[in-house]
C-alpha cells in the first residue's frame, strides 16, 4: 500500500549551537543525514530513545527549525524555496500534535472558540456555518457538542488531547506531526485515542508522522517505522517487518525489552545500552557505527567507518554492516 510522497527528508543534518561568544559555543548534532518519506493515508513512526533526535524531526518537518545540511520537500518541492503564499499553504496542510495540551489550549478560550478562531483564520466563512463546522469537528474528534463550552480546565487530558486533534483538523490538513501525543494519558485513554486517530486517517486520509517513546502504540499505528539512535535512523521498514526481523542489534535491544521497559503501561529507565558511554559521558563519537560501543555483534569496520544504509528486504533498510 504505497501511498503518493507527501512530506519528505533528505540527507537532513540538523546542528544546534549552544551557548554564545566565541570560546562557548558548542555544537550538538541532533540529526545526522536522515532520508525518510511521509506518505498519503499512512502512518510513519519514529520510535528511539530520549535525545535521538525524534522531536528535531519533527520540528525539521513542520518546518519550525531548518536543515544545516540537505533538505526538507512537501509534494516534492524544497519547503525553504516556498513563498509567503505557499508556506502558508503548506502550514495549512501540516499540522502538529504535541503531548503538552494544556500549553496548547488557551486557558481564557471555549473549546468551541479555540477550534472557531482557526477556522477563521483558514476558512474566513460566516458566523453560522463556523458554529456548524467546530460541531462536526468536535464530533469527528470523538467530543460531545456540548463541549464546545468547556474550558480547559474543565476538561479531562484526554478530551484536551482531543480538542487539540478537533483544531488541527479544521484546516483540513494532509498530515499531522504527532509528538508524544498519548505520553501523559492513562493506559485505557491512550487506547481509545489511538482508536480515533486510526478512524480519522481512513476517513480524512490523513498521513501521520507519529513520535513515541513507546513501541506498542508505534507497532499498533504505524505502517512504517524508523529507529533512531543518537540523532541517526538506524532502521527503517514495514512495522511487521521490522518487528518480525529486526536488522539492527539496537531494533532487537529495543524489541526485547518491550516488557520490561514499557510493562505495566509504566515506562522505566532505558536499558544501559540504550544511554551508552559517548551519551552518559557527554561525548560524541565522530566517525563509526554510533551503537559500537554496545553492540553485541560489532567488528573491527564498525569502529572505523559508519556503516551505510542497505536494503534487507522491501523498503526495509538497516545502518549495520552485520
Ligand atoms: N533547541 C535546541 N538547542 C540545543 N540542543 C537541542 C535543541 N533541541 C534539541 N537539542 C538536542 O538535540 C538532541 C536531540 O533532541 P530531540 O529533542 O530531537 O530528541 P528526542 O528523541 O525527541 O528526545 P526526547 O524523546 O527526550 O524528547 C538532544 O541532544 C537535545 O539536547
Amino acid at each position: 500500500m504505497k501511498g503518493k510522497t507527501l512530506l519528505e527528508l533528505r540527507g537532513v543534518t540538523k546542528e544546534y549551537c549552544i551557548g554564545s561568544g566565541f570560546l562557548s559555543t558548542r555544537r550538538v548534532t541532533a540529526v545526522k543525514n536522515i532520508s525518510l518519506d511521509t506518505r498519503t493515508g499512512e502512518t510513519l513512526g519514529l520510535i528511539g530513545g530520549s535525545g535521538s533526535g525524534k522531536t528535531t524531526i519533527g520540528k525539521l518537518a513542520l518546518g519550525l527549525v531548518k536543515p544545516s545540511q540537505g533538505m526538507v520537500l512537501y509534494k516534492g518541492r524544497n519547503i525553504e524555496e516556498f513563498k509567503a503564499a505557499e508556506f502558508t499553504e503548506y502550514r495549512r496542510q501540516v499540522q502538529c500534535i504535541f503531548q503538552d495540551v494544556t500549553g496548547t489550549l488557551n486557558p481564557l478560550m471555549t473549546a468551541g472558540s479555540a477550534i472557531k478562531e482557526v477556522l477563521s483564520f483558514h476558512h474566513g466563512k460566516g458566523a453560522e456555518d463556523i458554529k456548524q463546522k467546530t460541531a462536526r469537528l468536535l464530533n469527528l474528534a470523538g467530543l460531545r457538542t456540548d463541549i464546545f463550552y468547556a474550558y480547559p480546565h474543565e476538561l479531562s487530558g484526554g478530551e484536551k488531547q482531543r480538542v487539540c486533534l478537533a483544531r488541527s483538523l479544521a484546516t483540513e490538513p494532509a498530515l499531522l506531526v504527532c509528538d508524544e501525543p498519548l505520553a501523559s494519558l492513562d493506559i485505557s485513554v491512550q487506547t481509545q485515542i489511538l482508536q480515533t486517530f486510526r478512524r480519522l486517517q481512513v476517513s480524512q486520509n490523513l498521513s501521520y508522522l507519529f513520535i513515541s517513546h513507546d513501541l506498542r502504540v508505534i507497532r499498533y499505528i504505524s505502517h512504517r517505522i524508523g529507529v533512531m539512535y543518537k540523532g541517526e535512523l538506524v532502521e527503517l521498514g514495514p512495522v511487521e517487518e521490522v518487528f518480525s526481523h529486526p536488522g539492527h542489534p539496537y531494533t532487537r535491544l529495543l524489541i526485547s525489552a518491550m516488557p520490561r521497559i514499557f510493562g505495566g503501561g509504566k515506562q522505566e529507565a532505558a536499558p544501559e545500552s540504550e544511554r551508552g558511554p559517548a551519551e552518559a559521558s557527554g561525548k560524541q563519537k565522530s566517525h563509526g557505527c554510533p551503537y559500537y560501543d554496545w553492540c553485541p555483534e560489532r567488528a573491527e569496520i564498525c569502529r572505523r567507518n559508519a556503516p551505510p544504509l542497505r536494503l534487507l528486504g522491501p523498503e526495509h533498510w538497516v545502518k549495520c554492516y552485520m
